[in-house]
């Protein structure tokens, strides 16, 4: 028999005991009666207790629930942010490397600039480094942008910053100075071999065509060389170099001129 039937049962049997007149005024009755409602009292308190604490579990467990998918939407939320964090931190660097590339390189070349070959040329002096710079001019370019335009001037000038890379050693530097004008920083050279580069980089620039319109364009430079002499500033060598550039723009173009010790 099944417990709950066996309440039934045993409930009805007292019922009937109670409910029987033969038993009426035995003192066994009051007592079992009596009895009786003190059980029924404490069921019904037994009954309201589980269903409190039944009714606290399931808050319990709601706010457990609640609080561990709180927790997750938040370990989402930061999962997220680190994520967007990472990704702006890479822009960043992205950004501070362009910055730093278009402060320091010709935008058109991709040379070395004004700005980087100066803080190169100063690193030297105050090494107190033994170098020579070349100046470098192209010829007569006023002509190629007044007769092809001024894109195709660029285009030259593209050309012409690749050629002059290719024809200097490695450790040798070459950026765009100005306008139609690079300047090569050649550390640790003698005379001799400053003279040697600058004819190597002379016959590179003879060979070099630009096409226009299906002609083949001829490019020359001139070149002016100066060896830092002792003690002296890299401005003073510049200046010794672009004297002697003059002087090779005067001679016919197309050549280099070496500046005296004493120019
Ligand atoms: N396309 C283009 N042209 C430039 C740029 N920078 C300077 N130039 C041009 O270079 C030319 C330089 O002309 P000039 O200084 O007269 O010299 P040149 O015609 O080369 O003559 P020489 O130097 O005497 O041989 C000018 O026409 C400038 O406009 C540039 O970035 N792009």
């Amino acid at each position: 028999m099944s417990p709950r039937r066996q309440d039934d049962s045993f409930e009805q049997l007292v019922e009937a005991l109670l409910a029987d007149e033969q038993y009426q005024g035995h003192p066994l009755r009051e007592a079992l009666a009596l009895l009786w409602q003190h059980t029924r009292e404490q069921l019904v308190r037994l009954e309201r207790v589980t269903h409190i604490s039944d009714r606290y579990q399931n808050v319990a467990q709601e706010q457990a629930r609640s609080m561990a998918e709180r927790y997750h939407r938040q370990l989402r939320q930061i999962e997220k942010i680190t994520r967007i964090s990472d990704r702006y931190q890479g822009m960043l660097q992205d950004l501070n490397n362009a910055l730093k590339e278009a402060s320091t390189h010709d935008a058109l070349t991709g040379l070395p600039n004004r700005r980087l070959l100066t803080e190169c040329m100063k690193q030297e002096d105050g090494r107190g480094g033994d170098y020579a710079l070349a100046v470098i001019d192209a010829d007569r370019f006023k002509r190629v942008n007044d007769d092809h335009g001024h894109e195709t001037g660029d285009r030259v000038l593209v050309a012409l910053a690749r050629t002059l890379k290719e024809g200097l050693r490695e450790g040798d530097m070459c950026g765009r100075w100005g306008g139609e004008e690079f300047l090569a920083l050649l550390p640790g050279i003698d005379a001799a071999v400053a003279a040697g580069v600058a004819e190597r980089l002379l016959a590179g620039v003879r060979r070099l065509r630009v096409a226009v319109d299906g002609v083949e364009l001829p490019i020359t430079v001139s070149i002016g060389l100066a060896r830092r002499r002792d003690g002296e500033g890299y401005h003073e060598t510049l200046l010794r170099a672009d004297a002697a550039l003059l002087e090779a723009k005067r001679a016919g173009r197309d050549r280099c001129y070496v500046a005296g010790d004493g120019a």
